[in-house]
Parts: structure tokens; sequence; C-alpha cells
């Protein structure tokens, strides 16, 4: 094989391959961009070409990434950033940076990109892995105060009118939004979901994209509190000086509004801008009739998706589950779910040995702490000694319960105390 054969089979590879690449030389000018970083990108192929990484590539981190490689021909490694492409879609992303030195020493900057997009989706809203559109139909609503929940829901969406939803998380407000919009008489054109943990420039940019276009939408506006007081304003600005259209907006929050206001988290001008209709969705330790049918809508899912055997709980199960207070509500009684189905084959009942260590744990220091147990790493006794591994496990993982209840059951803010990612304590919740 010739030398420029061996180019062409590399230039077909690096087409074909599911991870983006993007090379950008001294002057910043692009080398190479293949089709997979363009399709993340939302870029046709005659966009990229003849083009500064800077024009194209309008991430700040990314580009501060990219030219910090060039200056310190050092890698950066693992680094996951989340945006809105050219095409307005939400991509999640684990890059690599790393330093290619030439022959005549100029420094080329390599970012590799995974696309984890699905994954993040799935995480942050497993029950979409079905396939289904989330409608009302799918909401565990047996509780009273549930189904008065999904009553004044339908009233949102019959008279269109903007809803605040509180509750912790995991109580389902996703879910109860994207109902409203599946409700709409007159149907919006799409479901707009602005997740205010992320960056907040490109959050601003979709509103301004979509507000003034032809059509409307159903914007909801994920957990406002954790957006800074310049950001709340501006956006009260853009929905206030676009009043008149016919959009839907939701909003959400964890708590209190009266208290977030006064804590200087929550914009008063914002609040009231959704504040015509607000639905305070009950956590599952206060609505615990929720909790077997949500078990059973599940496994029945997992019968007809899956084709697996399970038919539900074994009687002490059961028990554990409705006495514990699950602060991290649906959301955590789904993950566990998962978890103890990833192990099932033949079973037709879950019993205790089948639940996770990390589970069985957690409803112990319940136990525990309602017993006002709080020396519960005491020990007395040789016999109680264990390997030091086994001991310190236990510790981290009261210590991540205990964090997350004191936060509420709120994964971003507990990772932020712990000085921990997002996924990070994710990972370690479900690994417990
Ligand atoms: N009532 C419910 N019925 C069925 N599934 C539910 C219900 N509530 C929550 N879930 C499951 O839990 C997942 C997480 O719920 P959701 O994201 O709506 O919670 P949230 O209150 O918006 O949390 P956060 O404040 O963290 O955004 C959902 O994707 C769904 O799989």
């Amino acid at each position: 094989m010739t030398k420029d054969e061996f180019i062409e089979l590399y230039e077909f590879m690096g087409e074909q391959i599911d991870t983006g690449i993007c090379a950008i030389d001294e002057s910043g000018q692009i080398l190479f961009y293949n089709k997979k970083m363009r399709e993340m990108n939302g870029l046709s192929e005659q966009e990229e070409q003849q083009r500064l990484a800077s024009e194209l590539l309008d991430i700040d981190l990314k580009q501060d990434l990219l030219h910090q490689v060039m200056a310190t021909r050092e890698p950066v490694l693992r680094v996951k950033h989340t945006f809105w492409n050219h095409n307005g879609e939400e991509i999640s992303m684990i890059s690599d940076y790393r330093p290619f030195i030439t022959k005549s020493g100029k420094c080329i900057a390599v970012q590799f990109a995974r696309d984890v997009t699905q994954q993040e989706f799935l995480m942050d809203r497993p029950l979409s892995r079905y396939g289904a559109p989330l409608t009302f139909d799918i909401i565990t609503a047996v509780s009273r105060s549930m189904r008065q929940v999904i009553q004044q829901a339908k009233i949102a969406a019959m008279g269109r009118i903007p809803v605040m939803l509180i509750g912790e998380s995991g109580t389902g407000k996703d879910m109860i939004a994207e109902g409203i919009h599946h409700e709409l008489k007159e149907p919006n054109e799409r479901f707009i979901t602005l997740i205010c943990r992320r960056n907040e420039e490109p959050l601003i940019r979709q509103i301004e994209k979509y507000i003034a276009g032809s059509q409307n939408y159903t914007f909801f506006a994920e957990r406002i509190e954790y957006l800074s007081m310049d950001a709340q304003e501006r956006i009260t600005e853009l929905l206030t000086a676009h009043a008149e259209r016919n959009h839907v907006f939701i909003a959400s929050i964890g708590t209190d509004p009266i208290d977030l206001i006064q804590q200087g988290r929550l914009s008063k001008n914002l609040y009231y801008l959704f504040s015509n209709l607000t639905i305070q969705v009950p956590a599952l330790r206060e609505r615990r009739e929720d909790i077997m049918p949500f078990v059973e809508d599940y496994f029945t899912r997992r019968r007809i998706n899956f084709g697996v055997r399970v038919q539900g709980l074994a009687p002490k199960v059961e028990e554990l589950f409705l006495s514990y207070d699950w602060p991290g509500n649906l959301k955590e009684l789904e993950v566990l779910l998962d978890d103890i189905s990833s192990l099932l084959t033949t079973e037709e009942y879950v019993e205790l040995h089948m639940l996770p260590a990390y589970f069985k744990w957690k409803t112990k220091q319940q136990t525990l702490r309602e017993d006002g147990d709080t020396n519960m790493f005491a020990f007395h006794e040789k016999q109680d000694l264990r390997p030091l591994d086994e001991y310190m496990r236990e510790v981290e993982d009261y210590y991540i319960t205990r964090a997350l209840e004191l936060h509420d059951g709120n994964i971003s803010q507990t990772a932020r105390t712990l000085g921990l990612h997002r996924q990070s304590l994710q990972y370690r919740l479900r690994k417990k």
C-alpha cells in the first residue's frame, strides 16, 4: 500500500469512527473535523471548511481547552460538557484533548469527543427508554394528593396557564410538565426542557431562538433556582416581551418559593410570571400509597418490554419499601428497581437477599436513626472489627446518604458540597 493510500484509509476511518475528532493548528485553523463531530455540533460538511475554530466552535470551554493544550502541550482528559448545538439539540460529550507534536516541532491540538447524550437522557428520564410519550396515563398517581396534582395540571393544560411546580428532587415534576404538554388541546410544536443546572448562556440563547419563532412551544425551565439572579432577570424580560404569544411556560423549583426569594435564590419577578398556578408535588414518604402501584407498573413494563418473569416483591421486601423514607423519591425507587432487575433471571418474586447491599444499609441507618442510635459506627469487642475497606465503605455510604438527606435529596447540591461531580455522585449512589 502506498503512503497516499494509507492517508486515504486514515481519512476514511476518521470519517466513520463514532468519536468526534477536531484538530486545530497554532493559528486556530481547523485541520480536521470528522463526520461525528459535525453531527454533534449540528453542522453540514461545507460549514466547517476553511473556518477558524473560534468561529465554528462557539463553546467557550471547548475553545479554551484546545488553546490550553496548544499553549501547555499537556493533555487534558475526560472533560464533560453539555451544550445546545447549531440545530438547537442538547448534546453531552466527554472529551480528551491531546497535543500532537510534528517532527518539525509544531503543535496540533486534537479533541476526541464521545457522545454521551443518550446515556445522560436515560439517566435523568429513565421512563423515556420505553419510547412512549410521557402523558398523564404513564404517571403513577394512586394517592389522593397525587390525583389532585394531576387534576390541577389538567386545568393548566386546558387554560394554557403558566405553572410553577414545587417539589423535592425525583418527585416527578418533569413528567408532570411533559404531561401538560401532551394534554394541550391545541398541540404545541415541541416540548423544550431548559435545564437550569447547566450553562446559562446556551440556555438563554435557546429561549431566544424559539420564543420569537412562528410556532408555539412548551418551555419547561427545570429548577430555576439554580440560575443566577442575572439570568433569571434576563429570562423574565424575554418572557415578558413575548407575553402575547401562545407559548406555554412551566417552571419547577425544589423547595418553598418564599424561602428561595428570601435567600436571594429566586427572582420575585420570575416567580410572579409563573405563579398563576402553583402545584405542590408531595414527597413519596407523604404518599406511600403510590409506592406499590409504581413497583407494579415498573415490573409490568419490564415484563412487556424485556420478557422477564418477575411478578413483584416478597412480603418482607414490600414491608421494607413501605417503611423506608425514599429521600430521592420515585427516582430513587426507580434506580433501585433497575439495579434489582439487572440481576433477575428466572425469579418471580424479589426476596430480601436480592436487594443491593447499599439499600439494606440505607434502611438500617434509617432504623438506627429512628431508634435514636447515633453511635452506629461504634465497636467494643474484637469480633466487631471488620476489614478496613469494608468499614470505610460503610462510613462513606453513611456520609453520602446523610448529605443527600440534608440536601432534601438534591443530587447536584449534595455533589457540590461533597466536592464531587454530579455524575460521580450518581455513580456512587448506584454502586453503594
Ligand atoms: N409519579 C411518577 N410515575 C412514574 N414515574 C415517576 C413518577 N415520578 C417520578 N418518576 C420517575 O422518576 C424519574 C424522575 O422524575 P422527574 O425527573 O420528573 O423528577 P423531578 O421532580 O423533576 O426531579 P428534579 O427536581 O431532580 O428535576 C422520571 O423520569 C420517572 O422515571
